[in-house]
């Protein structure tokens, strides 16, 4: 079964259009009700969904929540610096775009759209390695730094192929996904039968074998995506592999996938570069903690050796202030960046980057900070300290 060019119903084909999907969304919330209300179905569920009862999906979310903030107050905060760096090269504020697979089916320019608007917004973009846009077009479209997340597939060749045409097209970074030996099972994704629309492609693997994929067996009872997945993704894939990523490039090495203290010791004895915590959108094991959890112990266990990176969940400039306040150095969004290219591509994406940004700002001046450096481990608490007061 091929996942990629089969036909679908020509309905599911095009994006629909935007007939009550209600005025301009003033949150993400808002614009993932816009994508949900204009996308075709699979495309939205398969963005949308997390893994089997998407229970660490739901805590994403609600462990931001559970989480308050401790502002200090008249401190002058007429200004506000929200600039950073991530690897070294210059962000405008400290939230990045994660990888996520296939962007055309949100809009017809997809990763072009993408690396516009961060180009705009002064941001780095992940590219995925399952991008409906090569790995040089995207490189093209706009002049900023950008990183490349690359699976590690059974064909070593093609996997260091790829991980060179990144290196030679400028990317700053290899972020190496770790937590998909296997897909996670997202059940709409089954029940729609998953695939990508005939009229796309995985950009990246055009003539090279990688963009069709074996048969099942279970006779394409499952998501097509699933068994594309299962062909290519190396499930020998462990820790000496990093020497071997290291002597295929010379790109700096992100561990993306990291859900433990013990794992992120780990990767740094066999010398990576930085952390991405990430429970990879709660769309692979369902139940583990939400990252915004697992991101304090990993700080301390990490103890300032390398950056730390956080996603899953991020809404709001409020999280991305907790996260950094819990000691990470940036956060990235994944399905944010979809809800923006779904309403309006390129403008939608810096839209959704706008509005994280002026939350972002708004959350540092509400709580007396100026500079990023100003955002204390102090300034959140957990829900509980309040109510074991009261
Ligand atoms: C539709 C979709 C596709 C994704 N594709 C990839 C991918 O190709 N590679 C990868 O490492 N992570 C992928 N991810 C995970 C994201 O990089 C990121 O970890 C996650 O989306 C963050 O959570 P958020 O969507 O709540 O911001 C994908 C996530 C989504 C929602
Ligand atoms: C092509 C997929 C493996 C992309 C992905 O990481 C996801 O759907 O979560």
């Amino acid at each position: 079964m091929d996942f990629v060019n089969h036909p679908m119903g020509a309905a599911e084909e095009t994006v629909r259009t935007p007939t009550g999907a209600g005025p301009e969304p003033v949150n993400i919330r808002e614009f993932e009700a816009y994508a949900k209300a204009t996308l075709p179905k699979n495309a939205f569920d398969y963005y949308a969904s997390g893994a089997n009862d998407m229970i660490t999906l739901r805590e994403n979310r609600a462990a931001f929540e559970r989480l308050r903030m401790r502002p200090r107050i008249l401190r002058d905060v007429s200004h506000v610096d929200t600039r950073t760096t991530v690897l070294g090269d210059p962000v405008a504020f400290p939230i990045c775009v994660a990888p996520t697979a296939m962007q055309r089916m949100a809009s017809p320019e997809g990763e072009l759209a993408t690396a516009r608007a961060c180009a705009r917004q002064q941001t780095l973009m992940t590219l995925s390695s399952w991008s409906t846009t090569s790995v040089e077009d995207v490189a093209a479209a706009a002049p900023i730094p950008k990183w490349f997340q690359l699976y590690v597939y059974k064909d070593r060749e093609l996997t260091a192929e790829l991980a060179r045409r990144a290196e030679r097209a400028g990317y700053k970074a290899l972020a190496i996904t770790v937590d998909t030996p296997v897909l996670g099972r997202r059940e709409a994704d089954v029940r729609n039968r998953f695939k990508l629309p005939a009229h796309l492609t995985m950009a990246n693997f055009a003539g090279a074998g990688g963009s069709h994929a074996e048969g099942t067996k279970d006779g394409g009872k499952d998501s097509g995506l699933a068994a594309y997945v299962a062909s290519l993704i190396d499930r020998t894939l462990q820790w000496k592999d990093v020497q071997w990523l290291r002597s295929i490039c010379n790109l700096p090495i992100v561990v993306k996938g990291v859900m433990t203290p013990e794992d992120a010791l780990v990767a740094m004895q066999c010398g990576v570069d930085a952390i991405w915590v990430s429970n990879h959108g709660a769309r692979q094991l369902d139940t583990v903690a939400s990252t915004i959890e697992l991101l304090p112990d990993i700080v301390k266990a990490v103890n300032g050796r390398c950056e730390v990176y956080l996603d899953g969940g991020v809404c709001r400039g409020t999280d991305a202030f907790k996260a950094l306040a819990l000691g990470a150095r940036a956060v990235f969004i994944g399905r944010p960046v979809l809800w923006g290219l779904a309403h309006s591509g390129e403008d939608g994406v810096y839209q959704v980057l706008e509005l994280l940004k002026k939350e972002f700002e708004m959350a540092m001046q509400l709580t007396g900070c100026t500079k990023l450096s100003d955002i204390q481990r102090s300034m959140v608490t957990h829900v509980v300290s309040y109510q074991s007061k009261i």
